[in-house]
């Protein structure tokens, strides 16, 4: 087979109302935006990607403005005329021309793997490994701050048979208000829900010391990322002394750090995503690694629409175990997608689209419609 080369690569940035306020640590949101990649290759083939930062920069300091413009000036010219199956080759180079960057080196990929799932007539998850699973538990995201509403909100999940695990976003209320907080709505929801954390990096190694016991006494069953992503042995002390599953997500990127943390135990799970991992083969790879080191992982995400969705679920479709699920909800959070069949949460779990290559598909009004580039709309920080 001669080799199919790609020819362009366009990006545009999609701006996407949120159903509600959606509170992190850092910053309040009521829009994310989306980077959409759409690659043609040789024969016509096109490939789409979504690059989705949390709202904005504060993460990992990129945002949808930086990946535009790496994958625009940086990352298309060189990969303009490759082998569209020369994913190694490509990485190689790209990673030894523009340092870092995962996010928007994590959009290309997962373009050019729709276009090879395509050219095979396969889906993605037969080019990561094959399919294990066929739909995957997901968590939403509790965040507004008010434990009455967070209660009611969680409620209507379980009555719609959407939802049943719940992730609360802590961090932007003093520690005892929200420790208080999540204690509160797992009481509420005992018996009937999984209850998990995320600080995102706002405690130090005291607070931590004093919240986890007591949401351990509540029935909270996980913690993510409570502690400064660069402090690692305090995590990793934290994680011997708490009852509670602990998950790593900012401190755990690359494979070193995988390495590294999981000869340390520094937390019980890892939060995998195709986005900070830079792909879904990285995903796959650095998932692989932390499994081998004892830790179990789960199906992470950055709230993507249903497009960057059906990629994690092509991925999550390849793990056979993953004890706490995962969180690719992000598609029912935003008011507005730009795909053609919107992800489908039945059964309190998310379900894998059949299909070639991502098996998902853009509706172009849609994207008319929400473009940065022919809307006023901006992101509220
Ligand atoms: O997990 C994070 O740290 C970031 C973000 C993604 C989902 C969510 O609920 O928060
Ligand atoms: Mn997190």
């Amino acid at each position: 087979m001669s080799k199919v080369q790609i020819e362009r690569v366009e990006t545009v940035i999609v701006d996407l109302p949120l159903r509600r306020q959606q509170r992190f640590a850092a910053i309040g949101a009521s829009t994310t935006a989306i980077v959409l990649v759409k690659i043609w290759a040789s024969g016509g083939i096109v490939g789409i990607g979504e690059g989705c930062t949390p709202s904005g920069p504060w993460w990992s300091g990129e945002s949808v403005e930086s990946i535009k413009l790496n994958i625009d000036a940086h990352i298309a010219p060189l990969i303009i005329g490759r082998d569209v199956f020369d994913l190694r080759g490509i990485s190689a180079e790209v990673d030894r021309k523009l340092f870092g960057n995962p996010f928007a080196k994590a959009t290309v990929e997962m373009a050019l793997l729709d276009i090879q799932g395509k050219i095979a007539g396969v889906p993605v998850h037969d080019l990561l490994g094959g399919k294990q699973r066929s739909s995957l538990p997901c968590s939403w995201p509790l965040a507004t701050g008010d434990p009455g509403e967070e209660i009611e909100e969680a409620k209507e999940h379980l009555a719609q048979k959407r939802f049943k695990l719940f992730k609360l976003k802590m961090g932007f209320l003093e520690p005892e208000t929200d420790v208080a907080r999540a204690c509160a709505i797992a009481k509420a929801l005992e018996g009937k829900a999984s209850v998990r954390v995320d600080p995102n990096e706002s405690w130090d190694e005291a607070t931590c010391k004093w919240a986890m016991p007591r949401m351990a006494d509540a029935g909270i069953a996980m913690v993510e990322q409570p502690m400064a992503r660069w402090n690692v042995d305090g995590f990793a002390r934290i994680t011997a002394q708490t009852k509670m599953a602990t998950a790593v997500d900012e401190s755990l990127c690359t494979m070193d750090d995988a390495l590294r943390l999981g000869r340390m135990h520094t937390a019980d799970l890892v939060s995998i995503k195709v986005m900070k991992h830079g792909g879904l083969t990285n995903a796959r790879r650095i998932a692989d690694i932390a499994i081998a080191s004892g830790m179990s992982i789960y199906m992470g995400t950055f709230l993507e629409c249903s497009i960057g969705t059906a990629a994690g679920m092509q991925l999550a479709a390849t793990f056979s175990d993953l004890p706490y699920g995962g969180e690719l909800s992000g598609a029912n959070l935003i008011a507005e997608d730009i795909a053609v069949r919107p992800a489908r949460y039945e059964n309190f779990e998310l379900q894998l689209e059949e299909g070639v290559g991502l098996a998902a598909e853009v509706d172009e009004d849609k994207v008319e419609a929400l473009r940065r580039d022919r809307s006023r709309l901006s992101i509220a920080v």
